[in-house]
């Protein structure tokens, strides 16, 4: 049986009376690598603020693997992992460094946090660059480094807002390919928010983002099929353009 990892019910948000969020329902079950695709302002990085409780919803509900994540916040929060927009690393620190100062922060022991460090660092093919400071990484090994330090807890759904922004096209596909791989073979639910639209794949499900309201949601090549349209650039100009 396949357990739900996300589920968002009517989420609405306004900044005073600019309406951001307008009833977004959504559900990715576990091992789902979920895309979100938004213009700019479609409210992709609201969702995320919702999601990781720096905002607070107008009205709706949030449920993490079934803990409410505003009642039940631990129980919920401890089940995400975050790739922020804009990096949070610190530059200055080595990688192992940024990583053992996530681990403790979530109260892991010290040795386990060195164990979990050496099998994510691996598992990114960063085990080589542990002792340097982030500093000397390129855009690429900075953002493995973080996914490897959103996975030090071991949460069950990681959520990426816009991870691959302002890498080259060959970094963008492998890192997505990384988070890929995690939903296939760990059962990680991801949710992958991006407005570039070679970043979804046919068989990916996909929620499509416009002016903070869903305009279609579904498997991407049945959405495709439904629409009529040729292919995924074609649905989304065909939503998204405005009334004449
Ligand atoms: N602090 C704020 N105050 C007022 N309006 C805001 C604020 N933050 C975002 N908005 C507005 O809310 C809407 C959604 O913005 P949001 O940043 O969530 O979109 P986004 O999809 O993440 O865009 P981008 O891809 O540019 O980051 C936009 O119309 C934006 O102008």
């Amino acid at each position: 049986m396949t357990h739900s990892a996300l589920h968002i019910e009517n989420l609405s948000y306004y900044y005073g009376a600019r309406c951001a969020l307008d009833k977004l329902k959504l559900d990715i079950s576990e091992g789902v690598f979920f895309g979100l695709l938004g213009p700019n302002g479609a409210g992709k990085t609201t969702l995320m603020s919702l999601l990781t409780r720096l905002l607070k919803p107008a009205s709706g509900e949030i449920r993490v693997f079934d803990y409410a994540l505003h009642k039940q916040a631990s129980q919920a929060m401890r089940n995400i992992g975050v790739v922020f927009q804009q990096s949070t690393l610190d530059l200055d620190l080595s990688v192992a460094q940024n990583l053992a100062y996530h681990g403790a922060l979530h109260g892991i022991a010290p040795r386990e946090v060195r164990i979990r460090i050496k099998q994510e660092l691996a598992r990114f093919e960063l085990s080589d660059r542990q002792h340097e400071h982030v500093r000397n990484l390129n855009g690429g090994h900075r953002r493995r480094v973080e996914l490897a330090r959103a996975l030090l807890h071991r949460p069950k759904l990681l959520l990426l807002d816009e991870a691959s922004a302002g890498l080259d096209i060959d970094t963008r596909a492998s890192l997505n390919q990384h988070v890929r791989t995690l939903c296939r073979e760990d059962g990680i639910a991801a949710l992958w928010t991006t407005h570039l639209i070679e970043e979804i794949h046919s068989g990916d499900q996909l929620l499509i983002l416009h002016g903070g309201r869903s305009l279609a949601q579904g498997q991407t090549q049945s959405l495709i099929a439904q629409h009529g349209a040729a292919d995924l650039p074609a649905l989304f100009s065909q939503l998204t353009r405005p009334a004449a």
